[in-house]
């Protein structure tokens, strides 16, 4: 699949911090990246970055396979955003906003507009002031806005904010539908690791402005199995007597001592025994259950893996 979003080394310095390092980012096409990080870590602004709206101060930036440079304009009408809270001209109705919008970007389409205020199902709503709408109203409206010219690329800033849990369904939803059905690329951040859960294709987790891991949902599911964890002093001897004694061929190091097997079908006293008798000293074995928590936590803690 083609990237549609690729950053590299992507870095900005603000007030002499680096509020984002040496980020690689790659987001496919078609697909729905969660990018996952507590508040402050850096998602809105790496977000800005990619929207023109900040200048990196280091690094590289490719959209849709071409550089992103000060003066791209023509790439940036093929994404829609939401950034933060949207902000509207609060005395023009809905329908106003996303016209103005519309001209501004040079792409106004009314049957667009109706069927972006249908999709976030706002239609009835839209000749309404947007000062007498609610602030989960106005968050629908900023999806409206950001759909409103057929973008290919949607860059969702902690979207859900604001909406009450039967408005985050129907966000969720929609987000799936437009990426399914309609074959948009989603690129949607929330420090909220449930919401990306439900709705990510891969997740990017970022943590103190440093992108320490982007993986597949799909790959995440499957390192949750239960798995043996094992503590040695000869972790070289216990993998190798792992798979070529024993035939197990997933397993991973972590650190220098420490080994998890997935995929075994000996129990830890078995593979206990297995391996002293093969002249490796057990330290400590026990069975243990991984769950999506537990995995984002270490992440974000630093604790990054080695397959
Ligand atoms: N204009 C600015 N000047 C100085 N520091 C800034 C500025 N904007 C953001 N920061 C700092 O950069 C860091 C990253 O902020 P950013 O808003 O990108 O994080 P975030 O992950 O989007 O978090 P949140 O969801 O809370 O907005 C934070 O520590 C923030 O205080």
């Amino acid at each position: 699949m083609t990237a549609v979003v690729q950053t590299k080394r992507l870095t900005k310095v603000l007030n002499g911090r680096e509020v984002v390092s040496g980020v690689h980012m790659n987001v496919r096409q078609g697909e729905i990246y969660g990018f996952l990080g507590p508040n402050g870590a850096g998602k809105t602004t790496v977000m800005r970055m990619l929207l023109n709206l900040v200048k990196p101060t280091d690094g590289r930036i490719e959209l849709f396979g071409e550089p992103l440079q000060e003066e791209s304009v023509e790439v940036l009408k093929r994404i829609g955003s939401m950034i933060e809270y949207p902000v509207f001209y609060e005395k023009l109705t809905a329908y106003e906003n996303l016209e103005l919008h519309g001209r501004y970007m040079g792409f106004y389409d009314p049957k667009m507009i109706r069927d972006a205020l249908d999709l976030v199902q706002l239609t009835g709503s839209e000749r309404k002031r947007v000062k007498d709408f609610s602030l989960g109203m106005k968050q629908r409206l900023g999806l409206a806005r950001a759909l409103a010219t057929k973008p290919e690329l949607l860059i969702l800033d902690e979207p859900i904010n604001g909406l009450d849990p039967a408005g985050i369904r129907e966000m969720r939803m929609l987000f799936k539908t437009l990426s399914r059905e309609y074959g948009m690329t989603l690129l949607v951040s929330s420090h909220i690791l449930g919401e990306i859960e439900q709705i990510a294709d891969t997740v990017g987790v970022i943590s103190e402005g440093r992108l320490v891991d982007e993986v597949s949902m799909e790959t995440i599911r499957r390192s949750l199995s239960d798995y043996i964890e094992i503590v040695t002093p000869h972790l070289q001897r216990a993998a190798f007597v792992l798979e070529h004694s024993l035939n197990v061929t997933s397993f991973k190091t972590m650190g220098d001592r420490t080994l998890r097997v997935y995929d075994s079908e000996l129990s830890p006293s078995e593979l206990s025994k297995a391996l002293i008798l093969e002249g490796v000293a057990i330290e400590e074995i026990h069975k243990k259950a991984n769950t999506l928590e537990s995995y984002f936590f270490q992440q974000i803690r630093g604790g990054r893996e080695h397959a």
